[in-house]
């Protein structure tokens, strides 16, 4: 129904602002693909470009092999769901999701059907002679959702649509979206949003936009697993990835490193000779730090704050000159830690090596 190929996309505002270049992805029929990156990296300039609504400055937008750059954001079979989700308030549920198929004149019975049909889908059936006012934001969201659903489109866009809902209509909302793809496995589907649980379960790939371009793309636990830079490393995972500096001292199938702090890590990453004395950054993450014997340890200091979440708890660790505070994470409750000496060492096959930002994986 609908693949989407972006290539040397860039966007530049009033001719001098150049906020996206060399874009270049491929998107299949059927995917759900999001796009995450720091405020301001232009997700949604990059959703409004493929909607149409906003101009393409460079490169070729193609939807199943034509090239859309200039056809109307009606004609290209695009559905945009947006965070406010506004609904005509003077007009039922059932109204405000066959508006646009009134508007485009479409028969009385098959108005009716796509409606009934999306209701089901979206479990709106009860609510369909209520006003907009009657329902719940996860609800109306729900019928922003479903209006975009009767116009058949094939590729619907989602600019953050839950960012408006609280934390637990959050994550209803999050799994009937879930769900709903799995009811339309053929429609291809961009999302935007901020939050990384979303994008972790939802996408079948994550687009990491910085830089005015592509950062990596990948399957969610291909990004957490085998990040591709420290950017990309630091950006998927909460708390972010510690980066402890050191230089490589034993190279081969693994690596070893001898840390600034004092302690050593070895790495499954693999080096060659030519990388002895090179100076790295160890990446570990919080939940892959187990405690340690001070001789095995990556890392030894001091707890400075901890945070009992009940599942884990977070150990805040003082911050060494130059450096990023340490954070480990711990299964479980930990009582009476704070200003504790800790030693921690990461799990096996836990600890990522990046040289100049870049991770040595992908030389
Ligand atoms: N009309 C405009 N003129 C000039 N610059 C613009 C215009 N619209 C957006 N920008 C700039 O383009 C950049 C990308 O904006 P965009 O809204 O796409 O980012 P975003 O990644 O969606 O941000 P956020 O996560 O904060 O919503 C920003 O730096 C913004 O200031």
């Amino acid at each position: 129904m609908a693949n989407l190929k972006l290539t040397d996309v860039e966007k530049t505002y009033g001719g001098t602002v150049n906020v996206l270049k060399d874009i270049n992805l491929d998107i299949r029929q059927g995917e759900l693909i999001v796009f995450v990156g720091p405020s301001g990296c232009g997700k949604s300039t990059l959703l409004r470009m493929i909607a149409g609504l906003e101009k393409i400055t460079g490169g070729r937008l193609e939807i199943d092999g034509q090239v859309v750059n200039d056809v109307p954001p009606a004609q290209r079979g695009i559905a945009m769901v947006f965070q406010s989700y506004a609904l005509y308030p003077h007009m039922t549920v059932r109204e405000n999701m066959a508006f646009a198929l009134k508007l485009a004149k479409k028969p009385a019975a098959e108005i009716e059907a796509s409606v009934a049909r999306a209701a089901k889908m979206l479990q709106l059936e009860p609510y369909l002679d209520r006003l907009p006012k009657a329902l719940s934001g996860g609800q109306r969201q729900r019928v922003a959702i479903g209006r975009s659903i009767v116009r058949e489109p094939k590729v619907f866009l989602f600019d953050e649509p839950l960012s408006n809902l609280d934390a637990a209509l959050r994550v209803a909302t999050r799994i009937e979206i879930a769900q709903l793809k799995e009811q339309m496995p053929d429609r291809t589907m961009i999302y935007v949003t901020h939050d990384q649980v979303e994008a972790m379960t939802l996408a079948s790939r994550i687009v990491v936009l910085a830089d005015k371009g592509i950062a990596q793309v990948g399957a969610p636990l291909e990004l957490y697993e085998k990040p591709k830079s420290e950017f990309v490393a630091r950006f998927i995972g909460s708390p972010a990835m510690n980066l402890l500096p050191g230089k490589v001292t034993a190279t081969g199938a693994q690596t070893t490193v001898a840390l600034e702090g004092g302690g050593t890590a070895v790495s499954d990453y693999p080096t060659t000779d030519a990388d002895s004395g090179l100076a790295v950054n160890v990446g570990i993450r919080p939940e892959d730090f187990v405690t340690a014997e001070p001789g095995q340890a990556a890392f030894t200091g001091t707890v400075a704050f901890t945070e009992a979440l009940g599942e884990v708890t977070l150990l805040y660790f003082g911050k060494a000159a130059g450096q990023e505070a340490v954070i480990g994470k711990l299964p479980g409750i930990h009582r009476d830690m704070r200003g504790r000496q800790v030693s921690l060492r990461a799990a096996p096959g836990k600890v990522h090596l990046f040289h100049e930002g870049r991770s040595l994986l992908y030389r």
